[in-house]
This record gives structure tokens, sequence and C-alpha cells, in this order.
């Protein structure tokens, strides 16, 4: 019956066949479209995550596990071998650098995604290249990659710096934080409790595990119950976390609370870095205000103090306890604040700013939107004096100082601060 009994009506079939073609090739197309923004382009916190976790990485070879073995080789009498997690990031760059340059073994690991702009992480992975670390692209969600990595090198210590960052981007993107802070540290802490020897870790907390607490200074004392944001949540969640591996599995674990960091090679999505670049664009600058005008500050850390925060938490950390993923004994747990001791009102950062760029800026002046942003932050850190003799020398001025020189340096030489 489907043959043509007459060439009348073959030449209907044919005429309805053409008519069809274009429509099922109308609707393939929509229907790949619509499965390759669902799952590559949709801005919801699913989509970037699945975007993410379906990133794969190249990895592995003799030319690839010769360079993980130079960069992490030690050179120096007394040093360690550290996998530092999150070193194209800004505390981990500079942390990554310090380390090599005092002859330690440094082995870099990053997932280069593209919460900021990507190419500042490329900037800093060339700074690294030059100081002899090599960066493995990768996430810390890869356990298999972990495995390798500790197959290839015995690391003695864990510098943990891979988060995700940020106070606000947290309404927007719920999901990324669990997965990097919550799944990816579990992540790292089952790979690090199951190697021989386990290392030593230390890891990036947040002072915003202080919330709404209204004593100040923050001690480390104070209870940290009330987390503002996702975020801090998901730090917190990490205390918690680093308490159980260690309690289980003797892991030598120990937190650092930063407060704000700056400096050079920050982060674009932090305020003083976009205050910056707005300022000089002469566009509006958003400055938050509390409740009757309530002035809203910030204990502004610099990089360099806090790397030899970070520096002298590695020094100090005791060996995990553990082998074989069995504890044999107490294991050292701490967690320390690492500010400035100095908050700063956000309107007088953007006054330090004026000067040093000499441009006045269009101050904005808003209600804190609730949006995770805490009132203000303060840091009392004897703790980490008392233990390694932590002491902050850099004031906000000579900070941002150093800060401007740089990013008028960066981005003048033909790079472009992302719009
Ligand atoms: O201390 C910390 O643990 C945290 O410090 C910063 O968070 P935050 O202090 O909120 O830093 P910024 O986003 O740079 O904000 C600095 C100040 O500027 C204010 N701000 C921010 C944005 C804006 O548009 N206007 C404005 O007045 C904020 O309220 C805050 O007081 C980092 O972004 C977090 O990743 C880090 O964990």
């Amino acid at each position: 019956m489907d043959i043509p009994s007459s060439p009348g009506k073959f030449k209907e079939k044919r005429t309805k066949w053409h008519k069809t073609l274009p429509k099922l090739t109308f609707w393939s197309i929509l229907f790949c479209g619509v499965i390759y923004f669902l799952f590559f382009r949709t801005p919801s916190s699913f989509s970037s995550d699945a975007r993410r976790s379906l990133r794969t990485y190249t990895y592995g070879g003799a030319a690839w596990e010769n360079k993980v073995i130079s960069s992490a080789r030690v050179a120096s009498k007394n040093g360690v071998s550290v996998l530092v997690t999150g070193a194209a990031g800004f505390v981990g760059s500079h942390v990554s650098i310090a380390l090599k340059r005092r002859g330690d073994g440094v082995l870099g690991l990053d997932n280069f995604n593209d919460y900021y702009d990507p190419s500042l992480k490329r900037g800093r992975q060339a700074l690294l290249e030059r100081t002899g670390v090599f960066i493995v692209e990768g996430d810390i969600n890869d356990a298999a990659l972990l495995k390798k990595l500790f197959d290839i090198v015995p690391f003695t210590h864990v510098m943990h710096l891979a988060a995700q960052a940020g106070v606000r981007y947290a309404m927007q993107n719920p999901g990324s934080y669990v997965h990097s802070n919550i799944a990816g540290f579990v992540n790292l802490l089952e790979v690090c409790k199951a190697v021989d020897p386990q290392p030593a870790i230390v890891w990036a907390s947040s002072s915003s595990v202080y919330g709404l607490n209204t004593k100040v200074p923050f001690s480390e004392k104070d209870r940290t119950d009330q987390p503002a944001s996702l975020y801090a949540a998901t730090k917190k969640a990490g205390e918690e976390i680093a308490h159980t591996y260690n309690h289980i599995y003797g892991l030598s674990l120990t937190g650092l609370r930063f407060f704000t960091v700056y400096g050079p090679w920050g982060r674009p999505d932090m305020a003083y870095f976009f205050f910056t670049k707005d300022i000089l664009k002469g566009k509006p600058i958003p400055i938050f205000e509390a409740a009757n005008h309530g002035t809203v500050a910030r204990d502004f850390t610099y990089i360099d103090d806090i790397v030899r925060g970070c520096l002298g938490a590695l020094d100090t950390a005791e060996k995990s306890t553990g082998s074989g993923g069995k504890k044999t004994g107490p294991a050292q747990l701490r967690v320390f604040n690492l500010g400035n001791t100095s908050p700063v009102p956000v309107n007088n950062l953007v006054t330090i700013l004026e000067k040093l760029l000499k441009v006045k800026a269009k101050r904005n002046i808003m209600r804190l939107p609730r949006n995770g942003d805490v009132q203000f932050t303060h840091a009392n850190i004897s703790y980490a004096k008392k233990e390694f003799g932590y002491k902050p020398t850099t004031n906000l001025e000579t900070g941002l100082k150093n800060f401007v020189r740089w990013y008028l340096n960066y981005y003048s030489a033909g790079k472009k601060a992302d719009e």
C-alpha cells in the first residue's frame, strides 16, 4: 500500500517528504540547542556546577609526571613538600611563590574556573612557572587525580586554599559553594586520610564564620553559629568537618580565618578591586552603610602579612598521626584568626583610593543589602602571635599603594579589566 500506485501519488508523497525534512532539521537543531543550553549555558547554580564537573582535564604521561616531580622537589635542607590547592588563586599564588623561594617543594593544583576573569589566573600561573612552580589543572573533587598526585609525591603538607570565595555571590550560585567548600574539602580529606604518610593540612577558613556576633575583637573562642551567608556557613561546615577527620583519622588540621585579604594580584570580585576600576572609569560606586548611617568596616589584611601567617601555621603544624586510614594517637587541631587588628570603614578605604588614583569617586551611599554582608569585622590575633609570632605590619594606606601600583601597571600593559 505504501508503494505509490501512480506517478501523481508518488509525486504527492515526495512533496510531503520535502516539507518534512526542513521541519525535522529544525526540531533536531532546537533539541540540541536546548540540551546545550541546559548543560552549559544556564546561569543557575545547577548548570554552573554541572559545567564545572563536566569539564575534563588531561593529565598523565611521562612529561607531565616529570613536571610534577620537579616542581615538588625540595631544594633546602629542612624543606617540606607542599601540595597547594587553589594555586592560581590570589592567596594560593602568593603562598606558592613564598614557599618555593625558601626552598620547599611546591606543586599547585587549580581548576581555573571562571568565577572571575580566568586570564588573571593565567597571569599568576605564568608568574609561578617563572618561580619553578607547576600547576596541575584539575579539581579537588577529582579523587583519582589527587591519589595519583600522592602516588607520585609523598607530600608532607597540603596548603588547601582552593575554594568558592565571595560572600554575596552565594545567593546567585549556592551550588558552587557546596561543590568546592564542602564536597571538594571532604574529597581532599578522604584522600589525605588514606595515604601513607598522611600529610598535615593547613586550610583557608574565613572571618565570616563570626557572622552576626557583636562582641569585638573576634576571638577564636567566640561562638560561630550565626553565619550571615551560605559562604560563611560552608566555611563553618569546613571547620566541623576538619574536627571529624582529626578525631577519626588523626589528620593534623589547621584552619586559618582570613580577614578581607587584599593586595597585588587580588580578586576582581572584591570591593577594593572593583572600586578602583570603577573610580577610574568615573562610574558610581555603591558604598554600604548600616541602619541609622552606621559605619560598615573591615579588618582589611594585606597579602604579605597573610602569607607570613600561612607559612607560620605550616611550620608549626605537627605530623598527622594516622596510618592506613586509621588513627594511632591524638593529632593537632587548630583554628587561627589572621587579621590586621585595625578595622577601617569602607568610606575611608574609598578616600585612600581617591588619593592614590588622583580621581574623585562618585559615592553612592546605600543601605547594606541583606545578601550576606556583616557590618564589621575585627580580629583578635593573640593566639597566632603566641603560636608562631604572627604580627601584621602593613597598614591600609601602604597596602593599597602597592595594590594600585600593581593595578595600573597590569592593566596598562594591554590587559582589559572585565566589564
Ligand atoms: O574576611 C573574609 O573572610 C572574607 O573577606 C572578603 O569578604 P568581604 O569582607 O565582604 O570583602 P568585600 O566583598 O571586598 O567587601 C569589603 C567591604 O566593602 C563593602 N562593600 C562591598 C561591595 C559593595 O558594592 N559596596 C560595599 O560597600 C562590604 O560591605 C564590605 O564591608 C572576601 O570576599 C571573602 O571571600 C572572604 O572570605
